[in-house]
C-alpha cells in the first residue's frame, strides 16, 4: 500500500503538500493527514477523495502528546504501508523575546518543531524503501540566529542540520531527505506566532502553492535543501560568508524593532 504521510495538513504548507503530492506520485493508495483541527482535515479529505480518489486516513491529534505516536505505531504495524513520502509540516513559531515568553511556549515549540518531527521520522523509517522521500519543513530562519524568535530559529537550525545528516545516513538505502527552507509564506503562521509579519517580510511574502511546487521539484531532483526565491538564496549565501558578529547584529536590527 503506497502511502504518503503529511503533518500540519490542516493548513498552509502542509495542506498544500497534501494537495500536490498526488501529482508527484500518481500511484498512491493512501494519504495520512495529521493535525489537530478535525473539521479542516475532514474538508481536505473530501476534496482529495473527490479530485484524486485516494483514500485519506485522518489523525486529528496533537503531536506534542504521546498518544498519537502509539496510535500511529499501531496502524503502521497492522497495515505495513510502503511510505513513499513523509512530510513533516507541522510547526509553530513565536515572535517574542525569550525574556517575555513563558517556558511552556518556548519548550512547546521545541516539542513540536523538533521532538515530534524526529519521533515521527524514526517511527516511519522501517516502512520506507528505495526511492522514498522525507520532506522536512525547516525555514530560511535556519540560516542565521533569529533574535526576536530565538527558539523558533534554533528549532529550524535543528531541522536543517538533522535533515542533511539523515540524508547522508540514508543514502545507501536510496531514501532521500529534503529540508525546505522558505522565507515568509502567506499562511496562518504569523497569526499563530502572535505578531503580524512586518514590512520587510510582507514584501518578501511567497504563496504556499508556489513554495510547495518548487519544493517538490527539488525533492524530485533529490536536493538536500530547497530554498524558494532569489532573496532567500542570497540570505543563505550571506549568512555563510558574513562574520558572525555582523550577522547577529543585522538579524537583531531586522527582527526585534517592533518587539522591544
Ligand atoms: N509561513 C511561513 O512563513 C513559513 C513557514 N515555515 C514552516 O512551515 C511549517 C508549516 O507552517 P505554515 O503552513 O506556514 O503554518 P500554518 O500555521 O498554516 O500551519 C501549521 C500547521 O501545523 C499544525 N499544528 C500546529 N500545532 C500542532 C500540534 N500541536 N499538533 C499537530 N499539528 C499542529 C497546524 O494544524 P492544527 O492547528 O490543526 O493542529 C497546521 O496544520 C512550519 O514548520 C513552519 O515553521 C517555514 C518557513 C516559512
Ligand atoms: C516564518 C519563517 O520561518 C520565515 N522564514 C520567516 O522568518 O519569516
Amino acid at each position: 500500500m503506497k502511502t504518503a504521510i503529511v503533518t500540519g495538513a490542516s493548513s498552509g504548507l502542509g495542506r498544500e503538500f497534501a494537495r500536490q503530492i498526488p501529482k508527484f506520485y500518481r500511484s498512491l493508495d493512501e494519504i495520512w493527514l495529521i493535525a489537530r483541527s478535525s473539521d479542516k482535515l475532514e474538508q481536505l479529505k473530501e476534496e482529495l477523495t473527490k479530485e484524486t480518489g485516494i483514500y485519506c486516513r485522518i489523525y486529528d491529534s496533537d503531536l506534542t502528546r504521546d498518544y498519537v505516536f502509539y496510535h500511529l505505531q499501531r496502524d503502521l504495524e497492522a497495515l505495513r504501508p510502503d511510505i513513499r513520502m513523509l512530510v513533516n509540516g507541522a510547526g509553530v513559531g513565536c515572535n517574542a523575546l525569550v525574556s517575555q515568553s513563558s517556558p511552556e511556549t518556548l519548550t512547546g515549540m521545541i516539542q513540536l518543531n523538533c521532538t515530534a518531527l524526529t519521533h515521527l521520522t524514526s517511527l516511519c523509517l522501517p516502512y520506507m524503501n528505495r526511492g522514498s522521500r522525507i520532506v522536512n519543513l525547516a525555514s530560511a530562519a535556519a540560516f542565521a540566529p533569529q533574535p526576536g524568535s530565538a527558539v523558533y530559529g534554533a528549532t529550524k537550525a535543528y531541522v536543517l542540520s538533522f535533515s542533511r545528516a539523515l540524508g547522508q545516513e540514508l543514502a545507501d538505502r536510496r531514501i532521500f531527505v529534503t529540508a525546505v527552507c522558505p522565507g515568509p509564506v502567506e499562511t496562518d503562521f504569523f497569526r499563530t506566532a502572535g505578531e503580524p509579519a512586518g514590512k520587510t517580510r510582507q514584501k518578501l511574502m511567497a504563496q504556499p502553492g508556489k513554495v510547495v511546487r518548487k519544493a517538490l521539484s527539488d525533492v524530485r531532483r533529490r536536493r538536500s535543501v530547497s530554498v524558494y526565491g532569489a532573496a532567500m538564496k542570497g540570505a543563505r549565501t550571506a549568512a555563510k560568508i558574513a562574520p558572525d558578529r555582523l550577522t547577529d547584529w543585522f538579524m537583531n536590527k531586522m527582527n526585534t524593532r517592533s518587539l522591544t
